[in-house]
């Protein structure tokens, strides 16, 4: 009979055999992705995660160095594929999406406060989900939040003009009233909820924003290892009562939200028409076997929260950004703006009239371009699949880079890399660009249910704000950092020189 003392050997043996061959020999020698070009792992723990999460735009400089398929390492060192493609892309996207899923063991944090909503279910619940909801954003519900829109980007020109202009400051950091414009914003046009952030502290603002600070190593590891062992989340450190306590916020109000507005619904008093409201009248008509639980409409709130908030405001932190870079640019924006709205105090443009600006449109696409807020959209295959010579087993961490994409001199030619927004008004440049190689959105069945709505918003904000505000550098050399990880940010303590425009 074995002691105790050699069974607990065995155990420990056999388990540093496993992680041995897990994490070193597979990946390492066996995977059939051996064969793929990439950089060799940094760490058997986090692969060349540290790289992605450290470095500016590592997506790019692997695509430069290594082509259009590049094999990387995960956390665990789990070898990985980073796309720019676009044949694959086209089969990722729109020729077999629903042979990929959204790998749940990478994005367990939003899954725990988002649960199986339209951004993470999958198969045959994201089919029904995704077809019931895609009248909530219709062009003509659209049009009727733009009214919202504007009334919000008003306040936030106020609420600057307060902080800043009254009190005889000339710099200003944009980033966090952006933030608190956009969530506003979408509490209001997703559910008809006040945040007001931009005026007063709210905790369900303060829950989503405790959830979404950047994340560090330490954030990540503790999500992939909760996913895998929830006991994880009792550990009592900060990060974790946070990251709790912020969930049952999140969980208790949305639940809270959802209860009123069916309550609503069933005395016939519904008629708000946000996205929550558009929803729950939708389901009303729908057979029982295509209806949203309540549980179903719940997740969808945290989703257009998550989803719908920072993905905005930081496209129009960086427009802003680049504006300020490029003053000549800003000007002619500027004049375009104001031929069409000659009165600063009537800005009150409609969601044709907007749409309508040559310029402008320039302006956001070369923003979404350069600075996409989704920098990469990840992916794992649930088929085995052949990209060209290589086989792919099933199962495989893949990433397309969507900022190697945007950035290709192949695609983009030899100013890929300068922001110029006329680009988009010269038919011979964008001959060459297609929904596979510009895909800010993503694109096919998973791709941005909210495109329309974010595009109409950031137009508004940004033109509200050009309208108003001349912004500047504070000095001439200045650059942000741009971390490319999971989402692109400007550095939040970004400061812009800002003077009002007086007529
Ligand atoms: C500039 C702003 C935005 C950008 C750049 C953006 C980008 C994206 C991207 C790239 C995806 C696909 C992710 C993937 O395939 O893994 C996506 C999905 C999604 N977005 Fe957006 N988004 C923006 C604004 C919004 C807004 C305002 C809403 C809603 C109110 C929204 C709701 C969603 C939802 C629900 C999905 C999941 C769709 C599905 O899987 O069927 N987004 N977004």
């Amino acid at each position: 009979m074995l002691d105790l003392t050699s069974l607990i050997s065995f155990f420990v043996l056999g388990v540093i055999g496993w992680a041995t061959y897990k994490m070193y020999i597979w990946p390492v020698y066996l995977t059939p992705l051996r064969k793929i070009p990439g950089p060799p792992f940094e760490s058997l723990f986090y692969g060349n995660y540290k790289k992605f999460m450290k470095e500016e735009e590592p997506q790019l400089e692997l695509t430069k160095k290594y082509g259009n398929i590049v094999k990387y390492y995960e956390i665990f060192n789990q070898p990985a594929l980073l796309i720019t493609d676009t044949t694959i892309v086209q089969d990722i996207t729109l020729s077999h999406s629903y042979d990929y899923i959204k790998p749940v063991n990478i994005l367990s944090d939003s899954v725990a406060f988002i649960g199986n909503g339209l951004a993470l279910s999958e198969g045959n619940v994201h089919k029904r989900q995704r077809k019931m909801m895609n009248p909530a954003f219709t062009y003509s519900n659209i049009k009727n939040m733009v009214p919202t829109f504007t009334r919000i980007a008003s306040k936030l020109i106020s609420v600057i003009t307060e902080d800043t202009i009254n009190l005889g400051e000339s710099k200003i950091k944009i980033a966090p009233y952006l933030s608190k414009a956009t969530l506003d914003i979408i509490g209001l046009v997703g559910f008809n909820y006040e945040f007001n952030t931009l005026t007063s502290p709210n905790e369900l603002a303060n829950a989503y924003n405790a959830i979404v600070t950047p994340p560090t190593i330490l954030h990540f590891m503790l999500g992939r290892l909760a996913y895998y062992f929830p006991m994880v989340r009792s550990i009592p450190i900060e990060i974790n009562k946070n990251f709790v306590n912020a969930c049952a916020v999140i969980d208790r109000e949305s639940k809270n939200l959802v209860k009123r507005k069916l309550k609503e619904a069933d005395i016939g008093e519904l008629k708000g028409d946000d996205l929550l409201s558009v929803l729950i009248n939708i389901n009303k008509t729908l057979p029982i076997e295509e209806k949203l639980t309540d549980e179903e409409l719940k997740n969808q709130i945290m989703t257009f929260l998550l989803a719908g908030h920072e993905t905005t405001s930081t496209s129009t932190s960086w427009a802003i950004y680049l504006l300020a870079r490029h003053p000549h640019m800003q000007d002619i924006l500027r004049e375009e703006i104001n031929k069409a709205f000659p009165d600063k105090s009537n800005f009150n443009p409609t969601f044709d009239e907007i749409n309508s600006l040559e310029y402008l449109n320039g302006v956001v696409k070369e923003t979404l371009r350069l600075h996409s807020p989704v920098t990469m959209i990840r992916r794992t295959n649930i088929k085995d699949k052949v990209y060209g010579n290589y086989f792919i087993p099933k199962y495989t961490p893949i990433m397309i880079s969507t900022m190697g994409l945007h950035k290709s001199t192949e695609i983009w030619g030899p100013t890929a890399a300068e922001f110029d927004p006329k680009r988009w008004l010269d038919p011979t440049l964008t001959k060459n660009i297609s929904n596979l190689s510009f895909l800010p959105f993503n694109t096919g069945a998973r791709g941005c249910i909210g495109n329309k709505l974010a595009l109409a918003e950031f137009k508004i904000l940004l033109s509200n704000l050009i309208r108003n505000f001349v912004f500047r550098p504070t000095d001439e050399g200045f650059q942000s950092k741009t971390r490319t990880f999971v989402s692109s940010k400007p550095d939040s303590h970004f400061e812009f020189k800002i003077s009002r425009v007086e007529s």
